[in-house]
């Protein structure tokens, strides 16, 4: 079966010409409409038709071209970013794009990290959920309208994981009502907060509050750095750029000192902790609420990591389809790389988390917004269950979309390696997001403290109910349950992918768990027993969290399934949710074998299954990631070019290298000639 229609998408940026015939052929023998994988990606016909206008229109716009971006310095980088977002504030007005989903279509259409990523992402976001009514009142629609443009100063040079032991004091002044902000040590500088450099007028500051020499604890306060005249600091602040990153070079990271800065009272975000005009304080509902905007950006950033490998794939797997090596026998024509099984096996499992990861997004998206309602009900019982939930899978989705970019760079032989493939800076980009918004490992602490206490509560009291994703907990008896899948049908029955997840996950808590009392039977305390098993806590986060996106996966295909999706895509969807499954079995094979779970019985059909499953998806490879309707400008790839004329592609964007304006070198009568025309 062929597509249903065709992408209503320019290729922009490729050399034009007739598109390259095997990806033609591909695509003319896709299993299911691609089409309707799309709606149904993006949420239906109506959604994904607007979603292209707005790709379609950035595209075409010369101020978002991307392909020059590789030769400017960083100055220069900084400052196309900045032309980005004037003019991205242009086209909200004459595109009458008010609401914040057209910001957000448009921002992702866009698809850089503009130095207002934060301004949206988390100081209105901060001002939403901590400021009172009075202080949205005043603040948003000033933010709303750019009058004044913020970020998120939290993270210091001495302290970013451990917020507690963050050094930055606003020490209440009674006599005036005011705070005064104070940087007291070197390692008390803010350091790393997005766009707070060279653009934010304002910031949100996280710092000690301090009231009569009594501790309250980290605050949010709302402060003004820069003068709207001018742009100048103000008074007492001292603000800069951190200099050079890994990449990340549109971005002003910045650093932040105070120097007895006064700000008035109303100036602290008190919609759940307050300080009276006589410097009462008042404790918040939950000790913890102030950390919302963090668990709202892991909600988002967990929403990302399925867009961002699919990009990577797209790229790949249209690249190895163009790309041919060997002829299999001498005399045949060369092979497309694709059909080598060892590039399935490295791509095709990519591809089928992408997808697996798109379904992770709906779910957290759909828990973030339950959990919201909760909190405007001053109802803080999903709190714990949000964030340890958000924290383990935002840690999982980032590490795996991170070295699976790097998968499909290498995956691409040289011109992997070339940034006009577009995934050298896809990866350099991306990386932070497995350190920003909590580093990994430490998130992952987090979640397995949840798991581990659930457990041992589950453990004294039988009975006990536990919530949804976490019920498994509560059957110790799964723990003698062994695999039965010893065919490899067998291996395709969610049901038995799901108890192999459930009885992996179970299983690790269960150890951590006796560990745990191990250590404290040697005569350790609790603290020192819990730095005795930390390796242990990573592997049960991220086996509980793979268990959470393997249960999604399942659950949307019975969903959709029940609402009539079509058979081709059904079919579809259930090979990838086979190899998702299945691979990851196979990459972590040692913790299902440690404890007789699985034996040789069941690992060689597990195999046998899995290579069934990449001859499986082979055919459909491109219409799986056309599916996912990129722009030639969102995947800014020679190699991933939708005609895939890569190679007319990759020649035409070499020659803008500016060592090529020139044919003798710039160096050449210093460096070169002298030796050249030396006398032997
Ligand atoms: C839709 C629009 C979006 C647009 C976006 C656009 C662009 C943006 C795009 C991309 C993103 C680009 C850039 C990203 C920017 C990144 C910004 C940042 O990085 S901001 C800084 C982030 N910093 C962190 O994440 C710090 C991590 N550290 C922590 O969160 C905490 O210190 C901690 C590790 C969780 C420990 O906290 P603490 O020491 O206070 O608590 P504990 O003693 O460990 O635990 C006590 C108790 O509290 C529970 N808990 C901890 N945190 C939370 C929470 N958030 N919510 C609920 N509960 C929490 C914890 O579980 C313990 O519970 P219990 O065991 O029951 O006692
Ligand atoms: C690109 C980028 C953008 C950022 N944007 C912002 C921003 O806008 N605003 C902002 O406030 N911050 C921002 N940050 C800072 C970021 O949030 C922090 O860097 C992050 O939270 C990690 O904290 P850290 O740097 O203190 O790491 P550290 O905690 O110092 O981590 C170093 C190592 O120590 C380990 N470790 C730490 N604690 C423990 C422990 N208890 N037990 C065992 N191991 C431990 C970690 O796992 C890690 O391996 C940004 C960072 C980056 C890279």
């Amino acid at each position: 079966m062929s597509s249903s229609s065709k992408p209503n998408l320019p290729v922009t940026n490729a050399v034009n010409g007739p598109p390259n015939a095997d990806l033609v052929r591909e695509r003319g023998a896709a299993s299911f409409p691609v089409r309707d994988l799309t709606y149904l990606v993006y949420g239906g016909q109506e959604r994904t038709e607007h979603l292209e206008r707005i790709a379609n229109m950035v595209a075409s716009d010369p101020v978002f071209r991307k392909t020059d971006r590789f030769f400017l310095s960083r100055t220069e980088q900084y400052r196309r970013s900045l032309e980005k977002v004037r003019h991205y504030k242009e086209l909200i007005a004459k595109h009458n794009l008010h609401s914040e989903l057209d910001q957000q279509d448009l921002r992702q259409a866009i698809d850089e990290d503009l130095p207002i990523g934060l301004h949206v992402g988390m100081f209105i976001p901060t001002i939403v959920g901590q400021g009172t009514d009075e202080q949205q009142k005043k603040w948003l629609p000033l933010a709303r309208a750019y009058k004044i443009i913020g970020t998120y100063a939290q993270t210091e040079l001495g302290h970013g994981s451990f917020i507690r032991g963050l050094e930055t004091v606003a020490t209440y002044d009674k006599s005036t009502q005011e705070f005064v902000l104070n940087s007291p040590t070197l390692t008390a500088t803010k350091w790393w907060p997005g766009a707070l450099g060279k653009t934010s007028t304002h910031c949100v500051v996280f710092a000690r509050l301090v009231i009569s020499d009594r501790e309250c604890g980290v605050h949010p306060f709302m402060v003004q750095l820069r003068s709207l005249e001018n742009h100048e600091p103000l008074k007492g602040i001292t603000v800069g750029d951190i200099g050079p990153k890994f990449a990340y070079e549109t971005m002003d990271n910045g650093f932040l000192r105070f120097d007895h800065v006064r700000i008035p009272r109303d100036h602290m975000l008190m919609r759940f902790a307050q300080v009276a005009a006589d410097g009462t304080y008042s404790t918040p509902p939950h000790s913890k609420v102030s950390y919302a905007t963090m668990v709202f950006m892991r909600a988002y950033i967990i929403g990302t990591a399925s867009s961002t490998l699919a990009k990577a794939v797209t790229i790949a797997v249209r690249y190895s389809c163009v790309r041919k090596q060997f002829p299999l026998r001498s005399g045949e024509p060369e092979q497309q790389i694709l059909n080598y099984q060892n590039q399935q096996a490295a791509l095709f499992p990519l591809l089928a988390t992408a997808y697996a990861f798109h379904f992770t997004g709906n779910y957290i998206r759909q828990m973030y917004s339950d959990f919201v309602r909760g909190m405007r009900a001053q109802d803080f019982s999903v709190l714990p269950e949000m964030h340890a939930t958000s924290a383990g899978l935002k840690s999982l989705t980032t590490w795996i979309a991170s070295a699976g970019i790097e998968t499909c760079r290498a995956s691409c032989g040289g011109h992997g390696y070339s940034k006009l493939s577009g995934l050298p800076s896809l990866y350099a980009n991306y990386i932070p997001a497995c350190t920003y918004e909590g580093d990994n490992t430490v998130m992952c602490f987090q979640l397995a403290r949840y798991l581990l206490k659930l457990y041992g509560k589950a453990q004294a009291k039988p009975g006990l109910r536990l919530p949804g994703n976490v019920s498994y907990l509560e059957k110790s008896t799964l723990l003698d349950e062994r695999c039965d899948a010893s065919t490899e049908e067998l291996w395709l029955d969610p049901a038995r992918q799901l108890h192999a997840y459930r009885n992996r996950a179970l299983r690790l808590v269960a150890n951590c768990a006796n560990r745990l009392v191990a250590e404290m039977q040697k005569g350790k305390d609790e603290v020192l027993a819990v730095e005795a098993i930390k390796s242990d806590m990573v592997k049960v986060a991220k086996a509980h969290s793979y268990y959470v996106v393997l249960n999604n996966f399942v659950n949307a295909i019975e969903q959709l399934r029940a609402s009539g999706t079509s058979t081709p895509i059904l079919r579809v969807l259930k090979t990838l949710c086979d190899l998702f499954a299945l691979h990851f079995i196979q990459a972590d094979l040692g913790d299902f074998l440690e404890y007789g779970y699985l034996s040789s019985l069941h690992t060689e059909p597990l195999h046998a299954q899995i290579r069934r499953l990449l001859e499986a998806i082979r055919p459909d490879a491109v219409a799986l990631v056309d599916a996912f309707n990129f722009t030639d400008h969102a995947l800014g790839s020679a190699l991933g070019v939708h005609n895939g004329r890569v190679y007319e592609t990759l020649f035409e964007w070499a020659q803008q290298e500016p060592l090529n304006k020139t044919q003798v070198a710039p160096g050449y009568h210093e460096y070169i000639k002298p030796f050249l025309l030396a006398k032997m």
